[in-house]
């Protein structure tokens, strides 16, 4: 395992920010690490990168324990949101990076990174001059400079427009092909469906689910039927069958099934039951429905 935790926690005064984190993750995949506003995930990143102690728990990144230098200086991290020195040229900034990184080939290093990040040309303008797109390449590149074997993306493409978060998704995926691991922590379920091998979703600061992907995509299937005549009294009938029918506003119904064998016969009691039916949809659950059923089912997280 690159990743191994035990019991992690993390405590800011009487906020208990990460609970008890079991987390064990096979090296050479893109893992995804969801979770609401204020879970946890950013935290945990932060214990896992060594950059802020837990509270208690216990951990191994890269067979070493948490906080160990020689396991950073195969690790990568793009933080969330972080504000790089204005002053400094792109440039500088990954000069400044790799002599942090102690890199022995800094000038090969630093073109490609900035190839990768498509930043060539625009190395020798300040960082406070990129735009928000810029700064997250510019960090994305930082992040890429040691050829780590594990990188962490928190939030990696909230500032880019959709060709950079197209990209970003090229280059996660021409990392793993190189057999980097991939630790991603990212809103954006859509990106986080193409590129993840698996899934890990926190909420409250505790892991509510881990799950390979396909396995968590496909076991569900969301029908949706448009029909005339469904009654109050038969939609509660069906609504004993099926916990998850639920009426639409635009007057549709959706209902998850289990396995595609279980249409026709649904099919066969609206009709018997006097329905007329017009359409019946099936879709394979999306990423942001399993998330919703998952984390979403409260008010506002904490
Ligand atoms: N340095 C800190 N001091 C006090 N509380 C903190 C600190 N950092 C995080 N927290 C709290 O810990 C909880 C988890 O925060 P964290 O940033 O890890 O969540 P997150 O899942 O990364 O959220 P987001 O998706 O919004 O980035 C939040 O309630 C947050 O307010």
């Amino acid at each position: 395992m690159i990743i191994e935790t035990h019991a992690l926690t993390k405590k800011y005064g009487n906020k208990t920010a990460c609970d008890q984190i079991d987390l064990s993750i096979e090296a050479g995949q893109v893992y995804g690490f969801l979770g609401r506003n204020g879970a946890g995930k950013s935290t945990c990143i932060k214990m896992l990168t060594g950059l802020v102690f837990p509270t208690s728990g216990s951990g191994t990144v890269l067979g070493r324990p948490l906080g160990d230098v020689s396991a950073r200086e195969k690790m990568g991290y793009l933080p969330e949101l972080f504000r790089y020195q204005d002053w400094m040229t792109g440039l500088d900034l990954l000069n400044f990076h790799a002599q942090l990184f102690k890199l022995k080939n800094k000038k090969d290093q630093i073109s490609r990174v900035l190839k990768l990040v498509g930043l060539v040309g625009q190395e020798n303008y300040k960082v406070g001059s990129y735009s928000k797109g810029m700064q997250q390449r510019i960090g994305l590149a930082c992040a890429l400079l040691p050829n780590p074997q594990l990188i962490f993306l928190d939030e990696p493409t909230s500032a880019l427009d959709p060709i950079g978060r197209k990209d970003v998704r090229d280059i996660i995926v021409s990392l793993k092909d190189e057999g980097t691991t991939v630790f991603l922590n990212s809103h954006l379920l859509s990106e986080v469906e193409a590129v993840c091998d698996s899934v890990t979703f926190i909420h409250k600061g505790k892991v509510v689910k881990s799950a390979r992907m396909d396995e968590l995509l496909m076991t569900k299937i969301l029908l949706t039927i448009r029909a005339n005549g469904l009654t109050e009294e038969l939609f509660a009938k069906l609504n004993k069958q099926h916990e998850s029918l639920q009426k639409l506003a635009d007057g549709s119904l959706t209902v998850s099934l289990n396995d595609y064998e279980e249409i026709p016969a649904l099919a066969a009691s609206l009709i018997a039951n006097g329905v007329t039916l017009y359409e019946l949809t099936p879709h394979r659950e999306t990423l942001e429905t399993v998330f919703m059923q998952i984390v979403g089912e409260e008010g506002q997280s904490s």
